[in-house]
Order: C-alpha cells, then structure tokens, then sequence
C-alpha cells in the first residue's frame, strides 16, 4: 500500500455535500464522475497527496443506498493506492482477508478497483486503487 487514495464519504445529496466540503476544505471539488458500475455519482476533492470521494447513490440497488437505508450519512470506506493491484489481492487473500471481487472492477477517478470485506478488516470497508 502506498498511500491513502481516497476517503469515500456516502451522501445523500451530493450538491449539497460539495458546498459543505469546499466550505469545509476552502477548495471546490475537481471533478464529479458517475461510475454506473456501482450506480453512484462521486465528486473528489485533493487534500495534500489524498483526497475526500464523497458518494451519493444514483439507484436504489447501488451499495451507497444500501448503506444510508440503515446508517446516517458519513464515512463508508477508505481507499489504498497500490502498485500492483493483482499482486496485493494474492497477498491478501493469502493473508486471510475477504476478497468481495477478485476480479478488479473499473473504479472512479481512472481507477482499477477491489474491495475487501469489512468483516475481515476490522470494520472497515477497504477500497484498493490502481492507477489505469
Ligand atoms: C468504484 C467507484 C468508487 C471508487 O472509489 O472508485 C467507489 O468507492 S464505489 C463505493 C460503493 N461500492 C461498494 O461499496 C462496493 C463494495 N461494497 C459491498 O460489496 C457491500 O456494500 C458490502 C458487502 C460491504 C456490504 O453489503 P451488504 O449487502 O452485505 O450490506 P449489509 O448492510 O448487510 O452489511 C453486511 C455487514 O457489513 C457491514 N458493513 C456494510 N457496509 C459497511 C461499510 N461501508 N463499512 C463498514 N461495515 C459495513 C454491516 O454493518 C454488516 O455488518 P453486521 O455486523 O452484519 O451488521
Ligand atoms: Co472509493
């Protein structure tokens, strides 16, 4: 793991969000992006080397609207920039973590994406990026 890619932040009114977080981090988002992938709309804001990806839901299926049927808005996952995103799956499933696709699927921000299972990462959702 190299850095910290991205905190990922599930709202339910996105607009409204990215006024707060521009309030909040004294800068606008630099991009929104729908990734119909995961039936959600993000924006990002960079913070230093990482960046706030605030997610709100564009269907009712998507797992963004899953979260916020049972919980209130806030913190859903936390992303990791890694070199070789095939090689920490092996590494990890090999460690005994909970791979939710092995497959990497294609993320926001021109990203390949995986996912573990928080069950296996002590409550935390965690998102691994590598750069396309
Ligand atoms: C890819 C675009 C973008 C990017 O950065 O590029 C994104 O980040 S998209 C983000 C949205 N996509 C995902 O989150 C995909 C991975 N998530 C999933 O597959 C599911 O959300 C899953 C498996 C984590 C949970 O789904 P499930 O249907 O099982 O939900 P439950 O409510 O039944 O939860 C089961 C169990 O897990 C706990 N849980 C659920 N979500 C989270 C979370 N975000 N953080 C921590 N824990 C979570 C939940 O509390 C349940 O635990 P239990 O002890 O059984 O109550
Ligand atoms: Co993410």
């Amino acid at each position: 793991m190299r850095k910290i890619e991205h905190i990922g932040i599930a709202v339910q009114n996105l607009e409204q969000s990215n006024e707060l977080f521009a309030k909040l981090l004294g800068k606008a988002h630099f991009k929104t992006e729908i990734v119909d992938g995961e039936a959600v709309e993000t924006s990002f804001f960079q913070v230093g080397e990482t960046k706030v990806e605030l997610l709100q839901a564009t269907r009712p299926d998507s797992p963004i609207a899953k979260y916020l049927d049972k919980r209130p808005e806030g913190v859903h996952h936390i992303a990791f920039d890694v070199e070789d995103i095939g090689m920490e799956v092996s590494r990890l499933k090999e460690a005994g973590f909970e791979i939710l696709n092995e497959v990497p699927k294609l993320g926001a921000d021109n990203k390949l994406v995986v996912f573990l299972h928080p069950r296996s990462t002590n409550g935390v959702l965690v998102e691994l990026c590598q750069e396309q």
